[in-house]
């Protein structure tokens, strides 16, 4: 049977519940976003680095979520991201909430979902780093507030947003740049790959034997490299994509929670440390930057390359906050218009 609305008393009702039905949207990994959204995000950030750098008081920004909280569901330990996150929230306004694993009832006494449904009925948003993909995507399933992947075994787009815009500042553009990845497979490159291509960057990716690169990352990398005339290719020698780059990236070997591995790894990625002399053998362009998301160890690269000038890794930490600055007013201000 169709019911119609006709009472205005019903008409408001209706429209109560519509509101509160409607699904908030989420920021999960960089597949998600086209290209003009992602661009816009950068130059959001960029924006934001402006206001803050210039030491001008924003008061019209810093009302944006006055009163409110912004949770941090942190289940892994942080520096950048939970300085960049809090940070982000108080320009806004907000009360930053940090819920590390020992803070709160999840996971010992509470369900995921309960502890979803309770943490955003009270918040504007959730910032969510967790350690299984699944998790964030049962977040975003039972959340009312918009749930913002901040690392998980799969993603890291606060980290790609990032990256694009420190590329974007040490080159002036991001078009026509080749981006050579030299390290593990992991969520950091899962998502920079996307966002680099996103962004008009060739990638080559060079991880050791042995270890894969994401058969859902990779043929989404692929089909975006078709349609904008890009490369995309994963490779084992460093040197074949170390040819010609202009931005070369690494991450650790060894993720957090993966530490027993280490002797293993260090095994296998033999020949993989970042030098001056492993770059000059690949033969990158001549105005070959560093970029690095930290925290950094000594085998993935060493010390000339990344306290060298070449190095925007600090530069890259930075811009963590301005990164996140955008996420909020996209997704939560902006209510997931981020074109707006
Ligand atoms: N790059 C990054 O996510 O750093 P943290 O783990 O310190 O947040």
């Amino acid at each position: 049977m169709i019911m119609t609305v006709k009472s205005a008393s019903s008409k408001r009702f209706f429209s109560a519940t519509t509101l509160k039905s409607q699904k908030p949207r989420h920021l999960v990994n960089m597949i998600q976003l086209n290209n003009e959204e992602l661009a816009s995000l950068v130059n959001k950030a960029a924006g934001f680095k402006k206001i803050v750098r210039s030491g001008e008081t924003s008061p019209v920004n810093h009302q944006k979520l006055l009163g409110k909280l912004v949770a941090l569901l942190f289940s892994k330990r942080s520096t950048r991201t939970r300085i960049s996150t809090e940070g982000a929230a108080a320009f806004f306004g907000a009360q930053p909430m940090f819920l590390g694993k020992d803070d709160i009832q999840l996971g010992v006494n509470e369900s995921m979902y309960d502890t979803t449904k309770v943490i955003s009925s009270m918040t504007s948003c959730i910032f969510a780093r967790v350690n299984r993909h699944q998790d964030i995507l049962d977040l975003c399933k039972d959340s009312s507030v918009p749930i913002i992947n901040s690392l998980c075994d799969m993603y890291h787009p606060l980290q790609a947003i990032t990256d694009i815009l420190t590329i974007k500042e040490a080159f002036g553009k991001t078009q026509g740049l080749k981006l050579a990845w030299i390290g593990d497979s992991n969520n950091v490159i899962n998502d920079l790959a996307i966002a680099s291509l996103r962004s008009g960057i060739d990638v080559s990716v060079s991880i050791p034997q042995g270890v894969e690169f994401d058969t859902e990352v990779g043929n989404k990398a692929h089909e975006i490299a078709k349609e904008q005339n890009l490369s995309f290719e994963v490779v084992h020698d460093p040197a074949v994509a170390l040819k010609n780059a202009d931005v070369i990236v690494t991450d650790t070997w060894i993720s957090m929670g993966q530490e027993e591995e280490k002797i293993e790894k260090l095994k296998q990625f033999a020949g993989y440390q970042i030098t001056p002399e492993m770059i000059a053998n690949g033969q990158a362009n001549s105005n070959w930057k560093f970029m690095h998301c930290l925290p950094r160890h000594q085998e993935e690269v060493n010390d000339d390359v990344f306290y060298s000038d070449r190095s925007l890794v600090f530069e890259e930490a930075e811009n963590r906050l301005y990164a996140a600055m955008a996420v909020i007013e996209a997704f939560v201000v902006n209510k997931g218009d981020l074109l707006k």
